[in-house]
């Protein structure tokens, strides 16, 4: 998984060289702290400053429940005073009455604050996940093929889903701890001081103790939690390859060698789970036994000050019930960035994403292809896909409309990868890619591919019915029209055998559809799309003959005044062909009508020959 470096944190301000405050030092300190992705603020700030603002108005109603709640907390605290005092040493009948009739509204009005605040919150909540969600998709979606190469799903499965949810869970225990347990506690702790000054003191001795040790335990955490996402993406990963490879797995007997990586992972998931909990409950001793502290110093002041210095209970009743009070909110806090440690590694995979550069670059104000004839040209063509190393040099090539290109020659020496710049799907790095005498990077990529039908050899099918699958070609097909381009496509026949015929479901991956009629399929998609460029590579898998004669039959019907760039592996397919290249180790290396590359002896003849006498053999055999 690929991790953004950490950035290089100015040293803290303090002390300055002059031994004054430098209010410039600090300010650049709180920049990069804020700035820092790394950092648990840089993060949290990023979020807030994502999803805040959209949600300002339910955050602000939410915000004013948690008010109410933490108001009708201190007030509960507050009004105990009253009650010793009015009730129990001053016995008066009216003020038992008026308090227990008051604590009883506290309560309620407390209640239903509590319920508006969960709804309030939970909503938004549930609108920031699918907010995340459908930014994080947009944002994939934009990316060039070289983001795909260089990433595994479970990667992107882990991010979209733990990322959004991760961003949520930081969002509420903000407004939660800020909200609720800050105002709470600003508030109990305002009855404290007012009503005992001293007192607060001594019980606001621990608090600094409590900072210190949990922001250590914070630092751990995080560095666990992210190991811990890291194996949690594995999981994914090894379930994806046993489905996708579950006919290798068994063929190779690969089960226990699937098993013992899956059982690594896991166990490696639960170690760091485990740890993460127990470092995150190491919080408890260390809240329990501070707060023990605390509440044992003021009871040990408040008793002594009863019995020996004949102040009256009263006086003490607010303040122990405010400290009470105060013990849940102020744990809670103390824990907020423990919590926070935990979702980290989950936000970071998300944004790492969101900040990952398109390699293949459009601004909105492209202008769409004007389609005149469909003439293709490569000029100069240069393109790696690392900077290293190059895949292919000096390429000029050219196509007319109607007219057919092939492209051939032995595997690895970069046919595939040109047809992927004809399509956009990486930018040339040297020379320019053309259609129709534009630059293909000066028009919008939606409008170029709209133009192109691509029929690859390995056929992708989406989950959905074969009828769906053909009307990947044009999505406002009509029933019909996905029909007429089947019948086409030599495919009707076999999809009408189906159980349901064109409304059976392909399986995940199309499973149950054998190679030919994968390709059936995805010749059909190109022909209900109807473009008038076409780029096709050859099925290499042996079809059985029949598949092969029909496949071929669909492909001439086809290409038939279309533009078409074809990456031919059987000679014999091209022989009628406007032109061949034989591409070898990324330079065109000969060009010709089939003809004139025989008549000249070079690399294309020996191919040709080659295949020729394999053919010969093949039907001496038969
Ligand atoms: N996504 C990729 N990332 C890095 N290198 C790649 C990628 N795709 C292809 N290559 C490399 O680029 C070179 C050209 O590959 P390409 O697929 O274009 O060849 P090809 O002529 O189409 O081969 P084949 O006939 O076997 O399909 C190869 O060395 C290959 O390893």
């Amino acid at each position: 998984m690929t991790q953004p470096e950490a950035k290089v944190l100015p040293k803290s301000p303090l002390p300055s060289e002059d031994g004054k405050l430098n209010l410039r030092r600090w300010g650049d300190f709180y920049r990069a702290i804020i700035n820092n992705d790394e950092g648990t603020v840089g993060v949290v700030v990023r979020i807030l400053r994502a999803n805040f603002r959209d949600h300002r108005k339910g955050y602000m109603i939410s915000f004013l429940f948690l008010f109410i709640v933490a108001a009708m907390t201190s007030l509960s605290a507050w009004i105990m005073r009253d009650v010793v005092n009015q009730i129990f040493v001053a016995q008066s009948v009216e003020m038992l009455w008026i308090l227990s009739f008051g604590v009883m509204a506290i309560f309620i009005v407390k209640g239903f604050a509590t319920y508006g605040q969960v709804v309030v919150q939970s909503r938004i909540g549930n609108r920031i996940v699918a907010e995340n969600q459908k930014r994080f998709y947009d944002r994939c979606l934009r990316f060039g093929l070289d983001f795909y190469n260089d990433r595994a799903s479970s990667e992107l499965i882990m991010s979209i889903s733990g990322g959004s949810n991760a961003i949520r869970s930081i969002l509420d225990t903000i407004v939660l701890s800020l909200g609720r347990d800050l105002v709470t506690l600003l508030g109990l702790i305002f009855v404290m001081v007012y009503q005992a000054p001293l007192m607060s003191i001594i019980a606001l001795l621990v608090a600094p103790i409590a900072i210190i040790s949990v922001s250590k335990l914070v630092k751990r955490i995080r560095a666990i939690a992210k190991q811990e996402f890291a194996s949690s993406t594995q999981i994914i990963s090894i379930i994806q390859e046993t489905v996708q490879g579950a006919k290798i797995v068994k063929a190779f007997g690969l089960s226990d060698h699937m098993r013992t990586r899956m059982v690594t992972a896991v166990s490696s998931v639960e170690q760091r789970a485990n740890k993460v909990s127990q470092l995150q409950a190491r919080t408890s001793p260390l809240m329990e036994s501070l707060g023990g502290i605390s509440i044992g110093l003021v009871i040990l002041y408040a008793g002594w000050a009863t019995i020996s210095a004949g102040k009256t209970p009263g006086e003490f009743m607010s303040f122990i019930t405010a400290l009470l009070l105060a013990y849940e909110p102020a744990k809670r806090l103390a824990r907020l960035n423990v919590g926070i440690a935990e979702s980290l590694a989950p936000v970071r995979a998300l944004f790492n994403i969101l900040d990952h550069p398109p390699s293949v670059t459009e601004t909105d104000d492209q202008p769409p292809l004007q389609l005149t004839r469909g003439k293709i040209e490569l000029i100069d063509v240069g393109f790696g896909y690392r900077p290293v190393d190059k895949v292919l040099s000096g390429i000029n090539l050219s196509v007319d409309h109607g007219q057919r290109l092939a492209l051939v020659g032995p595997s690895g020496g970069g046919k595939s990868t040109i047809l992927s710049l004809v399509q956009r799907f990486y930018d040339v790095q040297e020379g320019s890619v053309r259609v129709d005498d534009q630059d293909i990077r000066t028009v919008s990529v939606g409008s170029l591919r709209h133009h192109i039908a691509f029929v690859s050899q390995d056929v992708f099918l989406f989950s959905g019915t074969v009828r769906d699958n053909i009307r990947i070609g044009r999505l406002d097909a009509t029933d019909e029209e996905v029909e007429a381009a089947a019948v086409d496509a030599f495919a009707d026949g076999f999809i009408r055998n189906l159980p349901k015929g064109y409304d059976s479901h392909v399986g995940e991956n199309g499973v149950q559809l054998s190679g030919g009629q994968r390709q059936r399929l995805a010749i059909a998609r190109a022909i209900l799309k109807n473009a008038p460029i076409l780029l096709l590579d050859e099925a290499t898998s042996a079809l059985d003959s029949e598949s092969e004669r029909m496949i071929q039959i669909a492909l001439d019907k086809l290409v038939e005044g279309r533009t078409t760039i074809v990456i031919a592996h059987r000679l014999a397919t091209i022989l009628s062909a406007d032109k061949i290249a034989v591409i070898e180790r990324g330079h065109v290396v000969e060009v010709g009508t089939h003809p004139e590359l025989v008549r000249m002896g070079g690399v294309y003849e020996k191919l040709y020959r080659y295949q020729f006498d394999e053919g010969r053999a093949e039907m001496a055999i038969a």
